[in-house]
């Protein structure tokens, strides 16, 4: 059982629907992802039917018998799903694949139900595409946001990035008993992305490690989705955005869900940070890698499985590695 927090982050809000011009709101998103690394956006065209939707078939299918789910992975050659006690004894998830979202949901469909459906493919294209349009968008002001002209000269650097989307499903012990006690649903870790994209239901439960190191809580706001800078931009943007360590805690006897959407760079990519984003005089704080190199290192690591925090991309490729 973990300590309690109960010290609640107030984010900054970005209505995605409006052009952003004004210097000051751009210069305070820019400053949020320096100091929070996460922010949300509001009017971004998802219903809150679609997530009805979605988290209602997904309980269905995360209702399914163990075997049956295990068909999905960890061993099998799909390897979609990730059962309990890989990342936690409370987690588990599924794994829907762009670009071609629908494709990579059926075939897990196929394989758990019976009946030929294709309502969940379907529905998770529709996610899977938005979720793209809306990447491209919040990439596009994120640059503008690190200097003037910058989301023009940039964004060929992030034209083969690629998403998935992970379904996550908390089930907590019975011992948790309403706000008395807490779990850990999912450990402190940072996203491999260059950004992710994240709805929680109302149960709440996720969060943000402040610089300071303290435990803060980002409540569940109805009709807003939570963006989070991951590991590839904090090398890219050389630490002027930061991949904030954050977690899930469980305080509730009831199921929490999910949906976590992670924009990255392509696989071979060579994440070097440009030297207009660098800037003048300062060090560049990472040596080039690719990315491929940097995935398979956090898969290997023994000490923090399932992207937990061990090790992070400061320890591979940062000019003054984090002490260990
Ligand atoms: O469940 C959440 O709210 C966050 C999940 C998360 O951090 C992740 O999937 O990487
Ligand atoms: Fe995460």
């Amino acid at each position: 059982m973990s300590e309690k927090s109960q010290n609640s982050v107030k984010l900054h809000n970005l209505d995605i629907s409006e052009p952003v011009s004004q210097p000051s709101s751009l210069s305070s998103l820019a400053e949020t992802c320096k100091t929070w690394g996460f922010f949300q956006i509001t009017n971004h065209g998802i219903s809150s039917d679609l997530y009805t939707k979605i988290s209602s078939i997904s309980k269905e299918l995360f209702n399914l018998p163990s075997e049956t789910k295990l068909k999905l992975g960890p061993f099998s050659s799909t390897k979609t799903y990730t059962p309990h006690f890989i990342a936690s004894p409370f987690f588990e998830s599924l794994r829907v694949s762009g670009p071609n979202f629908f494709a990579s949901a059926q075939s897990s469909a196929d394989i758990l139900f019976h009946q030929q459906t294709s309502l969940f493919s379907e529905m998770l294209q529709e996610y899977g595409s938005k979720m793209v349009k809306l990447s491209k968008k919040i990439m596009e002001i994120l640059l503008m946001s690190l200097g003037d002209g910058f989301e023009r000269k940039y964004e060929p650097e992030f034209k083969n990035c690629h998403g998935y989307i992970r379904i996550n499903n908390y089930s907590p012990p019975e011992s948790v008993e309403e706000d008395h006690e807490e779990v850990e649903g999912l450990g402190m870790h940072t996203d491999m992305s260059c950004v992710t994209i994240v709805y929680q239901d109302k149960i709440g439960g996720l969060q943000v490690r402040s610089e300071e190191g303290k435990w803060m809580d980002i409540s569940p706001c109805e009709g807003t989705l939570l963006v989070n800078i991951g590991d590839m931009l904090q090398a890219w943007t050389n630490e002027r955005f930061r991949s904030s360590e954050h977690r899930v805690v469980l305080r509730r006897p009831k199921n929490r869900f999910s949906l976590a959407f992670f924009w990255c760079f392509a696989d071979e990519k060579v994440v070097l940070a440009p030297e207009g984003v660098v800037g003048e005089g300062n060090m560049r704080m990472y040596k080039p890698f690719v990315c491929f190199d940097y995935l398979r290192f956090r898969e290997n690591d023994e000490r923090g499985k399932f992207e937990k925090v061990g090790f992070t991309v400061k320890d591979f490729a940062g000019v003054k590695p984090n002490a260990v």
